[in-house]
């Protein structure tokens, strides 16, 4: 398997109230072309930071250093801890990504505008322009490629709550099929053509009505299949879903889980799988990554995370889960999506 993403070393801090909150102390991980990847930890252990560090989202209060590469696109961002002054015309306290390609100049890439401490909630409707701002080509020096991956079109991104990220103001179809349109480059039609094969993939019953619908007018599960639709819409090559089922009740989280794996397998994406469950990513990942406190204790393949646990802090998330319940850590069939 080729690497898709590489992070190196990664740290971000938080600025709150005047004190700094370490959320990620130096992350290093592959991702592998193709695979499905479970992001696992409690609360507050870094899970969202990270994801939100990958897709560029990371809010104007974060301080971000170490490197993101994408060997895919010959692509390598790197963050620094960049002074104010060579950041002239973005939020002072926010990190820096420069990019490069061999033999190309360098570019320089900024994240975390500033204002974008809203940004962990986006809506779907504004995903199109966010993505565009979230990962910036900043260098004079540049050939005027953006070399960097677009959120969007390049990742897609599953946020825990549909009715915070999809617009309740939007019907549906649009929200799917301005996705399309921004990425694709389709014409309208085009684009609610695209919108509805998409509902008709996400298994939705009645995909010309859900065209028109309001969020509202949807179910949390059906809602749910929307967001994934706008956030596949543009053939992303690395989708990440964070907590896409936690606010859906268990049957629901099934179906929807087992939806994130066909289309995964359908559209050969890769899968960034954030989850606190230890239990549910063990259904869907082919490896599994366990942060504690901002650190990667441990990754490795699920089989041998689930039956050979190397970090205490693994083997107490999976003795949580036995003494919880006793489902099988392994039912990889799931529900019917
Ligand atoms: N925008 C922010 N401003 C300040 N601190 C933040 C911000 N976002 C996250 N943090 C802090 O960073 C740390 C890591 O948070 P993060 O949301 O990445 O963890 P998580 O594992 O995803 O948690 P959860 O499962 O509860 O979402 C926590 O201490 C959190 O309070």
């Amino acid at each position: 398997m080729t690497t898709l993403l590489s992070i190196r070393d990664l740290t971000v801090r938080y600025r709150r109230d005047g004190v700094e909150v370490p959320a990620l102390k130096g992350v290093s991980l592959d991702v592998k072309a193709g695979e499905r990847l479970a992001i696992i930890g409690e609360s507050g252990s870094g899970k969202s930071t990270l994801a939100l560090a990958i897709a560029g989202l990371l809010a104007g209060s974060a301080f971000a250093g170490g490197a993101i590469e994408w060997p895919a696109n010959q692509l390598q961002t790197f963050h620094s801890f960049a002074p104010p002054s060579v950041l002239p015309d973005i939020s002072p306290t926010r990190g820096e990504i420069s990019s490069s390609v061999a033999g190309s100049p360098l570019a320089t890439l900024a994240i975390g505008e500033s204002g974008r401490d809203s940004s962990i909630s986006p809506q779907v409707g504004e995903m199109s322009g966010r993505t565009e701002g979230g990962v910036t080509e900043r260098d004079p020096s540049a050939t005027g490629a953006n070399l960097a991956p677009t959120l969007g079109r390049d990742i897609g991104f599953v946020f825990q709550d549909p009715s915070s990220s999809l617009d309740p103001v939007m019907p549906a179809g649009k929200q799917i099929a301005e996705v399309a349109r921004t990425h694709l480059d389709l014409t309208w039609p085009d684009a609610y053509a695209r919108a509805k094969t998409l509902l008709e993939r996400v298994r939705l019953p009645d995909p010309d009505a859900t065209l028109r619908a309001y969020p509202h007018q949807l179910s949390g599960g059906q809602k749910q299949r929307v967001a994934i639709a706008a956030a596949i819409a543009a053939g992303p090559k690395l989708l990440i879903a964070d907590e896409a089922t936690s606010a859906l009740d268990t049957i629901v989280q099934a179906e929807i889980v087992t939806l994130i794996r066909r289309l995964v397998a359908e559209d050969g994406m890769t899968l960034l799988f954030i989850s606190h469950d230890i239990a549910l990513a063990a259904t869907l990942a082919d490896r599994i990554a366990v942060l504690r406190h901002g650190e990667l204790v441990e990754i490795g393949e699920t089989d041998q995370i689930l039956n050979a646990p190397r970090h205490a802090y693994a083997r107490a998330l999976l003795d949580a889960h036995l003494g919880l319940d006793a489902e099988p850590l392994l039912d990889r069939q799931g529900a019917s999506a």
